[in-house]
């Protein structure tokens, strides 16, 4: 631990001669290594070799062909970061990054050159290009180091120092490279801390923490994705962790909803939020001074299995509807995700079966596809397995009415018809689903009657 920490207050130390990292000298290069290599014995990183069928999935037509690109073009292609985690882990990795010592400007031109597509330039400020090769995706970053960084943002100098861009990453298994030969390179044993489940920021938890806060979040993802044990953190990452979390609340809802909502699908979803709560997360990522603990630890068990969404897992920590719309307003969470909570919030421990439930979910107000999510969830949560198993084989039964029908039967066109259609629909919902198309017609006089809408044959 002294010892990583060492070497990353050194190279940041270095880091700051400016000049260094933007066009940087042979002598002053060579001067830096010699420097480096004094102090820290050597700058070689370990590495191993992998030749996993994880690895090998990575060879798509598509990536192959960007190999080649890179190859010709004399410039360095890396596999980086959360991919060879997911690699040595053997995972197939979801997304994969790649680091490279070309510049934006030289990546652009070699594209160009060779016809390639380049995608989404968003990213090129901070060093990404996005390649479209064989219909796939294929970002590729420089290697960078975040010269200054406001908690949330950072400056970028580009360099061609592969442990540079090691270094300004967040944790030791999220700061390794592999080459496409299967040459994985690590400077601050992420391996090792791979292989004893230890999740470890690179060098001094409280300067990583403090260059993107988001980083609390990834570091409790990471520990449960990865760790055997739910409680064995390391005191002093937990003590860096606590002293900054307030710098939560500079980051933005999307991106924290986006770690929670990961850490609310993984490993030992009581024991994080347990954990994160315990640090005094709550008030920064717009959750009650007094979540309900009880009532996660009750769902979460219940939930085992059920693959329930992360927000079922967040509404328990919830006392109402009031509470769901305020971490809503701090999230900004996804329509559907946000009326689930509402929904969950409201109608736990109402007793609802599924009668009532299919009957809820036809009303002429709802989004059938999203109520039929709604209502799954909440006899996840309630853990009503019957009533889940039989919601979800049920095929709901067809409205015997249509517009036109109501047209046949003089009901006048536009907004009538609408509103017709919306009574005759609920009456036929409050009979069961039983009531026939000719039953129906014949409450039509009533209801138009109610609704005060005139027949078209009456003038
Ligand atoms: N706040 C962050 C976010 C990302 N990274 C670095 O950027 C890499 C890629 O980030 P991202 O794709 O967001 O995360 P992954 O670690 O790849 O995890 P996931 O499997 O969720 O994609 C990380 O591995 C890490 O090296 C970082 O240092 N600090
Ligand atoms: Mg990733």
């Amino acid at each position: 631990m002294f010892y990583r920490s060492f070497i990353h207050c050194l190279a940041t130390f270095q880091l700051k001669h400016k000049g260094f990292l933007t066009s940087p000298t042979a002598s002053f290069r060579f001067t830096f290594r010699r420097r480096f290599s004094r102090v820290s014995g050597s700058r070689k990183p370990f590495t191993m070799k992998v030749d996993t069928p994880e690895f090998r999935s990575l060879f798509t037509p598509g990536f192959k062909i960007l190999l080649d690109l890179f190859s010709k073009h004399e410039y360095e292609l890396r596999i980086a970061g959360g991919a060879v985690r997911d690699i040595l882990s053997g995972q197939v990795p979801k997304d994969v990054d790649f680091a490279t010592t070309a510049t934006p400007d030289q990546m652009k031109k070699m594209f160009t050159d060779e016809g390639v597509r380049m995608i989404n330039m968003k990213g090129e400020k901070h060093g990404t290009i996005t390649a479209r090769i064989e219909d796939e995706n294929f970002e590729v970053t420089t290697l960078r180091i975040d010269v200054t960084t406001d908690g949330r943002h950072a400056e970028v100098q580009f360099t061609t120092d592969w442990e540079l861009d090691a270094n300004r990453r967040d944790l030791t298994i999220n700061s390794m490279f592999l080459g496409s030969d299967g040459t994985v390179y690590d400077y601050f044993g992420g391996y090792d801390d791979l292989k004893v489940k230890k999740v470890a920021f690179v060098g001094d938890p409280t300067k990583r923490i403090q260059e993107d806060y988001l980083r609390i979040l990834r570091y409790f993802r990471f520990f449960a994705r990865i760790s055997e044990d739910p409680d064995k953190h390391d005191p002093s990452t937990i003590a860096a962790i606590k002293d900054n979390i307030n710098g939560l609340e500079r980051i933005t809802g999307e991106r924290i909803w986006m770690e929670l909502s990961k850490i609310l699908a993984g490993n030992f979803v009581f024991h994080t939020v347990s954990k994160l709560l315990e640090v005094g997360a709550a008030p920064f990522i717009g959750l009650p001074a007094q979540p309900n603990l009880v009532e996660l630890q009750v769902v979460c068990k219940r939930t085992e299995g059920l693959n329930p969404r992360p927000v079922t897992l967040l509404a328990s920590l919830l006392a109402s509807e009031e509470e769901m719309m305020l971490l809503h307003g701090r999230l900004k969470l996804s329509s559907i995700d946000r009326d689930l909570g509402r929904f969950i919030t409201a109608f736990r421990n109402k007793s609802l079966g599924l009668k009532d439930c299919q009957k809820m979910m036809l009303r002429p107000d709802a989004n059938l596809s999203d109520t039929r999510v709604y209502i799954s969830e909440l006899f996840k949560y309630e853990a009503k397995l019957e009533c889940l198993d039989q919601f979800l084989k049920w095929e709901p039964p067809k409205f015997p009415i249509n517009g036109n029908t109501l047209k046949e039967n003089d009901v006048p066109s536009g907004k009538p018809i609408g509103r017709v259609l919306k009574a005759l629909k609920n009456s036929w919902i409050d009979s069961d689903f039983t009531k026939t198309s000719e039953q129906l017609l014949n409450e039509l006089p009533d209801v138009m009657r109610t609704l005060n809408i005139k027949p078209t044959n009456v003038k």
